[in-house]
């Protein structure tokens, strides 16, 4: 069954022009789908639209087996708030639903270790923490609603590139736990066939997919998968969907 599901969808902010033009796409359940594409060509939108934060100008956005309310987002900034510790940021979303429950504590705690932070990282301020450490902590916040659906906007952009790919390692081994239904922005390619069971490449005026590839690694992926000439091979491939031409 598909999670998500885009149907003759259009979104337009002015009525000159369509940002959006999606005829069609299926999502399905626990799938990790990663969208490239040129800055501006819509790729925040269409998550926003899985979110429920925008409303498609035309056509419908569905999520079959869970509610919008479902989806959480990670963003490139880490959007921490500065006088909480982390801890206290990652109980953040749990708190607006009500009072937070003892269970619901140790989902807290549980949650805030397996991204990799350390007991003692837990009471820090997001000042005392790292840039790597604060999108892990990002990380946890979305973790503890229990989502269905993860929307990850371009979250490991501002990290240096070693670090970027031991939170990709990480990201992995979470999915594979938690099973989310992943859609994930990026616009390193390598990084997107690293994490990704198939990929979106978009193009822009109105932005639209013009590519849907599967992915045609194992998992686990492996640190090595990175350094193997096939792995090479289509990312070739991506980039040249991306730039528009065929490689013979
Ligand atoms: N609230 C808004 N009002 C008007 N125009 C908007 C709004 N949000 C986005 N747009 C426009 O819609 C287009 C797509 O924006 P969007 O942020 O989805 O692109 P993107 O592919 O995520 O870009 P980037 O890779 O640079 O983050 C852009 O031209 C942008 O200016």
């Amino acid at each position: 069954m598909s999670a998500i599901q885009f149907r003759d969808i259009e979104k337009q902010f002015t009525p000159e022009s369509v940002v959006v033009a999606i005829d069609r796409l299926e999502i399905p359940a626990g799938q990790f789908v990663s969208l490239v594409g040129p800055s501006g060509c819509g790729k925040s939108t269409l998550l926003r639209m899985v979110a429920g934060v925008d409303d498609p100008s035309r056509g419908e956005v569905t999520l079959s087996d869970s509610e919008h309310s479902q989806c959480a987002f990670v963003f490139q900034d880490a959007n921490l708030i500065p006088w909480r510790t982390a801890q206290e940021n990652v109980r953040l979303p749990l708190e607006l639903r009500g009072p937070v429950t003892a269970e619901q504590r140790r989902t807290i705690d549980q949650a805030i270790e397996m991204v990799g932070l350390r007991k003692e990282d837990f009471r820090k301020f997001p000042r005392m923490l790292s840039g790597g450490m604060r999108m892990r902590v990002s990380l946890a916040r979305a973790m503890v609603t229990q989502p269905n659906v993860l929307l990850l906007d371009e979250p490991f952009a501002a990290l240096d590139d070693l670090l970027r790919n031991q939170l990709n390692e990480q990201l992995l081994e979470l999915w594979y736990q938690q099973n989310w239904t992943s859609l994930f922005v990026t616009h390193n390619v390598p990084e997107a066939v690293f994490l990704s069971q198939r990929i979106l490449v978009m193009h822009a005026r109105p932005g639209r997919i013009v590519a849907d590839l599967e992915v045609p690694f194992e998992y686990p992926r492996k640190p090595l998968l990175r350094n193997d000439p096939d792995f090479a091979r289509f990312c070739g491939e991506v980039i040249a969907k991306l730039a528009g031409v065929t490689l013979v």
